[in-house]
């Protein structure tokens, strides 16, 4: 069997590096290009590339997806800032290409899957909740695509079932102390020395309170899932967002 050809852009990265690492490891797949800032994307054609996995920058992550869907190439992007709008116009990008799979994965753990997951189940049995995303202070965007994507799951939720807004009596809050609202609900980023990627969902009713938090330590905590994206992209032609939907999760739940 011939190995599934792979570049990562972003290569010289705190991820591109590390999923540098996944793909040379892997069985079945070849490492044919490595990107980087000052590196033209036609390496990634003239490598005969088949798949590109992205961990870039917000800032130039859609003009290397535009460039991959354009040439044929699936991609797996770990890369933050995916908002509706953007989402919206690669599925345009895809209309024009029926064959392309992009898999946009705001976090690859599979715990970290899960606790969106669940806290999106748990999200209509609870009149409040907020989230705390916690990351190494390198970070540039905030929030987190993990606690963006987990609000927008949440909110879903919440409004399938019919619940009114979290309470929320603040009225003086002059220096945004309440946190960022997406969705309605409430989020808070911490950046510290020594973190890594880490995310707690609090989820509050009357006399008590869930927590499901989960933490990567390492970063190869998001390889088995970046490197599930790089297999199974190909037989996903169109968008998919979110690794849940390659994990075979339980249907009855
Ligand atoms: N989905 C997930 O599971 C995860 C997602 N992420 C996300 O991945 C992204 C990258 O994170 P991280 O690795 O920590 O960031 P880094 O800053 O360490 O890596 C980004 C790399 O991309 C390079 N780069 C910038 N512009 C381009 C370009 N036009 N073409 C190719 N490469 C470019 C940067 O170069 P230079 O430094 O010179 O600018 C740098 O080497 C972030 O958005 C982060 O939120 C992170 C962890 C897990
Ligand atoms: O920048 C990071 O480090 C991470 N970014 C992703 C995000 O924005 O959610 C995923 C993970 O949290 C690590």
């Amino acid at each position: 069997m011939t190995a599934l050809r792979v570049a990562v852009t972003g290569a010289k990265g705190r991820m591109g590096a590390e999923a540098c690492r996944a793909v040379e490891a892997a069985e079945g797949l070849e490492l044919v290009a490595r990107v980087d800032q000052d590196d033209a994307l036609e390496t990634l054609t003239e490598a005969g590339t088949e798949v590109v996995v992205d961990f870039t920058h917000p800032g130039v992550v859609m003009g290397n997806l535009e460039f991959c869907v354009r040439n044929g190439i699936h991609a797996v992007v770990g890369t933050s800032g995916f908002t509706p709008d953007r989402l919206d116009t690669i599925r345009g990008w895809l209309a024009d290409a029926p064959s392309v799979g992009v898999l946009i994965a705001p976090n690859f753990g599979i715990g970290a899957v899960l606790m969106m997951q669940f806290a999106a189940k748990a999200a209509r049995y609870y009149e409040s909740v907020e989230i705390v995303e916690l990351h190494h202070p390198n970070k540039v965007d905030a929030p987190s695509g993990t606690a963006r994507r987990t609000a927008e799951m949440i909110a879903e939720a919440r409004s399938a079932a019919d619940l009114p807004a979290v309470p929320d009596a603040t009225t003086d809050d002059p220096d945004g102390a309440r946190g960022a609202r997406v969705d309605g609900i409430p989020v808070h980023a911490v950046r510290l020395r020594g973190l890594v990627a880490h995310q707690e969902v609090l989820l509050g009713d009357a006399g008590e309170m869930l927590t499901i938090r989960h933490d990567s330590f390492d970063r190869t905590s998001f390889m088995p899932g970046v490197v599930l994206g790089v297999r199974r992209v190909g037989g996903a032609p169109g968008l998919t967002l979110g690794l849940e939907h390659f994990l075979d999760l339980d249907p009855r739940t």
